[in-house]
């Protein structure tokens, strides 16, 4: 405990700050005061330990009630303090909690918002825990790399058993009130005023023994099926968990619930020094605040360009040009997010499909009423008094500009025109309009309901206001929105161009579409790049580069050389694939096989005979490629698009590129996502080295040609952070 005789009396006066000390007759509150999520700083936790030893000094108190002021009991361990000075300095929080249970008054925690992390471990730790109906509990560390490790692994099981414990701790998950009190959580939902209703509790129970309250006293009920429970558990928890440390080592600290609850809390703190000094639990913590960090946009474009200046316009009502997959997903999004929708597609069969696909999506609970927010309609003057519209149509220039004129001329002159293409030129779109500064680019990825990330593209003439609105879209209907600058393929599809690109020159050397694969989801995709392809459709890549000139659909250009296209190397297996037909699940064939109704994805002789006889035309020697030099091959060049993406100011931040990666292309989290993992995983010198010696036995790979930005990085040392603007971390 810290030597209250050292403190000024500037930081005395801070902790009484941080957790406020008043008394109700025998009753004594804290009320931890440290917005914006009353996290664990230190000065909290020196608060609460003052407090509570004031209460027990004092003869009138006889019950003691925690809460937090504003928002939310307390969300854990203040985790920008990882890692500092003041993280280690005591109390630390597993002091606060020894405290907490030790107390011979009762301590009754009160619960609103979202108790999380060691704030949920310090209910656990009380004697009495209430909760406010709209109250949620969880222990999410696992998605920080690290485990409860304030006794949450060793107190919930001695609630919940070992069985959920597991599943609570290793999916992280938020539960509501009403099923904590089910499982014995919580003791008592409380309706009314929370602060009234504690003080009346904890006046209830004062003078009764608190020994049997104390969960750490406990024992797991389901102990003696522990070695059972675990087994079963581990095979899903490492095939979910894609190379990602935390989940595992919290089953290991869980499995120590069962043993005398010290021995347990010595066990969760090793595992947790094991997390904490990974170098995942960093990379982890880093993706957190980066999906907070990129709310704090600005553009290196224009000034005015940045969050802090530029004012949304309000949208009430969006137009959705388009019922397609994307058109559909998008317009379920804006229902569920309670804003009016008017639904327009052109071709009637489409427009019915669309409808069922979205009363079918949409919960039953709130269908209709969400359903009546929708209007559907074939004809465009239906738009003429939406705030936005989202243009979500074929991916072809023709097409978009053609509705864009039409847009222009329909709708009312302030109303924004979005174009949720995926690479489209948006300055070339918006040049057919009128109105320039308020067109902008929306690529939302499919499934648009459930893929959290949208790329919004800043054109040439689009007005801050007018991303700022795209912004404010994306954060009403749940999305992490991201800023961009216009290029070919925007930032997410522009770095894939290269990853895709080497994974086909793999099959040319020696690789099946199952190695690369296998190699890429071992490093924690959920999906290869051959099985994404087959996911997503084949003919999507196909059409593109027909449109650019670079195949046709009767093969390769005339008077083109069959393995390169404008001066660079190409491999055209994908294009022989979808000159046959097979352009992925929805065909039942693409790079793999597919038995009718299953998405399951199986090797397939035919294609493997395919890539052989075009070896053996094109003289390439089949060799073994190991599972490293797939992943390098793939991630590398993809990063280092990344690096000239940032060179050209069309990402101002690597975070931008890394949260892109992590919600729209399924990079692992834990590896905190492409520019994190080339700097602090693998390290720049490295990603620069591997891919010059990569370039020095493939000459002809483009991509491979380090950017000069990476070189000069490595050259003078300078660190990803500091080229960032605006940026926290
Ligand atoms: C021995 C130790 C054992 C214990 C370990 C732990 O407890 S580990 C912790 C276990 N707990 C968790 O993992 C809970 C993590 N937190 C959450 O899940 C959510 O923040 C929320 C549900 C609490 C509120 O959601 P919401 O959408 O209403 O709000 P929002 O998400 O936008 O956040 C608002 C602001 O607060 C910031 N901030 C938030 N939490 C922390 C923190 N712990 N720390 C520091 N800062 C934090 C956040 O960055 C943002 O700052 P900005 O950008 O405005 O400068």
């Amino acid at each position: 405990m810290v030597n209250t005789m050292t403190l000024t009396w500037e930081a005395t006066r801070e902790f009484a700050v941080m957790a406020e000390y008043s008394t109700y007759g025998s009753v004594v509150v804290l009320q931890v005061n440290n917005p914006p999520v009353n996290s664990f700083s230190y000065h909290v936790r020196q608060g609460l330990v003052d407090g509570l030893e004031k209460a027990q000094r004092d003869p009138a108190i006889r019950s003691i009630v925690i809460m937090g002021k504003g928002r939310t009991f307390p969300a854990g361990a203040d985790v920008r303090e990882f890692g500092t000075a003041s993280a280690g300095m005591m109390p630390d929080l597993l002091s606060v909690l020894a405290a907490v249970d030790t107390s011979p008054k009762p301590v009754v925690s009160a619960i609103h918002g979202t108790a999380l992390g060691g704030g949920f471990e310090l209910a656990l730790a009380s004697h009495y825990r209430l909760a406010v109906p709209s109250a949620r509990v969880g222990l999410p560390e696992v998605h920080l790399g690290i485990l409860p490790g304030a006794g949450g692994t060793q107190r919930l099981p001695r609630v919940v058993g070992v069985k959920t414990a597991i599943q609570m701790i290793t999916t992280g998950q938020h539960i509501k009130a009403q099923q904590a009190l089910s499982l014995g959580l919580v003791d008592k939902i409380v309706q009314g005023d929370l602060l009234k209703e504690a003080v009346s509790f904890a006046r209830s129970i004062e003078g009764r023994p608190v020994e049997d309250r104390r969960i750490s006293q406990k024992t797991v009920p389901d102990a003696e099926k522990v070695g059972e429970v675990v087994d079963a558990a581990r095979k899903t928890i490492i095939r979910r968990a894609r190379g990602a440390i935390a989940p595992m080592t919290c089953v290991q600290a869980i499995q120590a619930s069962v043993l005398p609850f010290d021995v347990g809390m010595q066990r969760e703190r090793e595992l947790m020094a094991f997390l904490m000094t990974s170098w995942q639990a960093p990379a982890q913590q880093y993706a957190f605040f980066s999906e907070r960090e990129v709310r704090r946009w600005s553009h290196p474009r224009d000034k005015r360009v940045n969050f802090k200046t530029a004012k949304p316009r309000v949208i009430k009502s969006v137009g959705v040009v388009g019922a397609g997959t994307m058109g559909v997903g998008i317009t379920i999004s804006l229902l569920q997010a309670g804003l009016k929708v008017v639904l327009l597609e052109v071709n009637k069969k489409q427009l019915d499909r669309g409808i069922t696909t979205i009363q079918k999506t949409l919960s039953q609970k709130s269908a209709s009423q969400r359903m009546s927010l929708l209007t559907t309609t074939m004809d465009y003057s239906a738009l003429s008094d939406v705030d936005m519209v989202i243009e979500a149509v074929f991916e072809s220039m023709r097409l978009k500009k053609e509705v864009f004129k039409k847009l222009d001329s329909i709708t009312k002159p302030q109303a924004i025109l979005a174009s949720n293409t995926s690479g489209l030129d948006i300055d070339k779109i918006a040049a057919v309009t009128k109105r320039p500064d308020k067109v902008v680019g929306t690529h939302f990825f499919a499934p648009a309901n459930i893929m959290r990330l949208l790329e919004n593209i800043l054109g040439k003439h689009t007005s801050a206001e007018t991303i700022a609105t795209a912004m404010q879209l994306g954060t009403t209907i749940g999305k992490v929105g991201v800023l961009v600058g216009n290029c070919p393929g925007f930032v997410g599809n522009r770095m894939l161009g290269p990853y895709v690109t080497e994974a086909v020159f793999l099959l040319e050397e020696g690789a099946d579409p199952q190695d690369v694969d296998k190699a890429i989801e071992e490093f924690g995709f959920a999906m290869g790049p051959f099985r994404m392809g087959d996911l997503s459709g084949l003919d999507i890549g196909w059409r593109g580069r027909i449109e650019k000139g670079l195949t046709t659909e009767q093969g390769p250009p005339p008077a083109t050389p069959p393995l390169y296209r404008r001066g660079n190397r190409y491999c055209p297996l994908a294009d022989m694939l979808c000159m046959q037909g097979r352009l992925g699940q929805k065909t039942g064939a693409g790079w793999y096989r597919y038995e009718p109704g299953s998405r399951a994805a199986l090797p397939d002789p035919v294609v493997q005979q395919m890539i052989r006889e075009y070896r053996q035309e094109h003289g390439f020697k089949k060799r073994t490629i190991s599972s490293q030099e797939i992943v390098e091959r793939c991630l590398y060049p993809l990063i280092n698009e990344g690096f000239h993406i940032l060179d050209e100011g069309i990402a101002a931040r690597s975070m931008d590129i890394d949260v892109t990666y992590l919600f729209g292309y399924g990079w692992p989290r834990h590896t905190g996502g492409p520019m994190y993992y080339a700097e602090k995983v693998v390290g720049l010198e490295k990603i620069l080295r591997s891919l010059e010696s990569y370039q020095a036995q493939y000459p002809d790979h483009h991509y491979l040609q380090p950017s000069p930005l990476l070189r000069d990085m490595v050259a003078k040392g300078t660190s990803l952070a500091a080229l960032g603007t605006d940026s926290k971390l």
